[in-house]
């Protein structure tokens, strides 16, 4: 789907203080992997605490990652403050994972993930609430690539001084990636719409520092 105003790879989406940028729909078969990932994924409900209250969300995450054998069991990570089992790789997160490595280097963006969230929102009614992916783990200027499989959804960034908003709709297939100063000075969302409802899946690779 390319438009005249479609931007290009290398295109800022925000204003300052940070970059993003959209490489459109890299992948074509996002329907099977949608649909495989939702079968045979061990998805959980996510555990999130807002002002000392602890909830359980519908949304469901996987975490996967390098782990240091294919035979040990499910390592750990901590992150708001709840600890989640990672699980290995499944191959074709894996697949993907390297699709998106070589997809990176024309833009001169050279990081190898070594883990990956993914989200699966079952409808509109899921969303996640604003937040910066600034966890000391994932070190300065962290790189965040997402793709998203399924429904369309509304991505908002919002400036965490200025308030500034800036936002996109993230299409099935669809690669974005955030870097430089973004977790910085910008917080990120999904927004809730009761326009949708039919799931989402999106695949967040990131870099962990002090990860096997
Ligand atoms: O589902 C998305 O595209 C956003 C996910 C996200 O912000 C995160 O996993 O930290
Ligand atoms: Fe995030």
């Amino acid at each position: 789907m390319s438009t005249l105003f479609a931007p290009a790879p290398t295109d800022n989406l925000l204003p300052y203080d940070g970059i993003v940028n959209d490489l459109g729909r890299l992948i074509t078969d996002d329907k099977a992997l949608y649909q495989q990932l939702l079968a045979e994924l061990p998805w959980q409900s996510d555990k999130v605490t807002l002002f000392g209250k602890t909830h359980i969300t519908t949304r469901q995450i996987v975490w996967m990652g390098d782990t240091p054998s294919a035979s040990t069991q499910a390592l750990s990570y901590t992150y708001s403050g709840h600890t989640r089992p990672i699980e290995p790789w499944h191959p074709a997160v894996f697949h993907v994972k390297h699709m998106i490595e070589q997809q990176l280097q024309p833009l001169k963006i050279c990081t190898q993930f070594n883990s990956c969230l993914l989200n699966y929102y079952p409808s509109g009614e899921e969303g996640m609430g604003y937040h910066a992916d600034d966890e000391p783990e994932l070190g300065y200027q962290p790189i965040i690539a997402s793709l998203s499989l399924g429904a369309t959804r509304k991505f908002v960034f919002k400036h965490k001084k200025t308030q500034d908003k800036v936002e996109l709709y993230l299409e099935s297939g669809q690669l974005v990636v955030m870097r430089g100063d973004t977790q910085q000075y910008w917080k990120h969302s999904i927004t809730k719409t009761k326009k949708v409802d039919t799931g989402r899946i999106s695949l967040t690779f990131r870099h962990m520092l002090n990860h096997p």
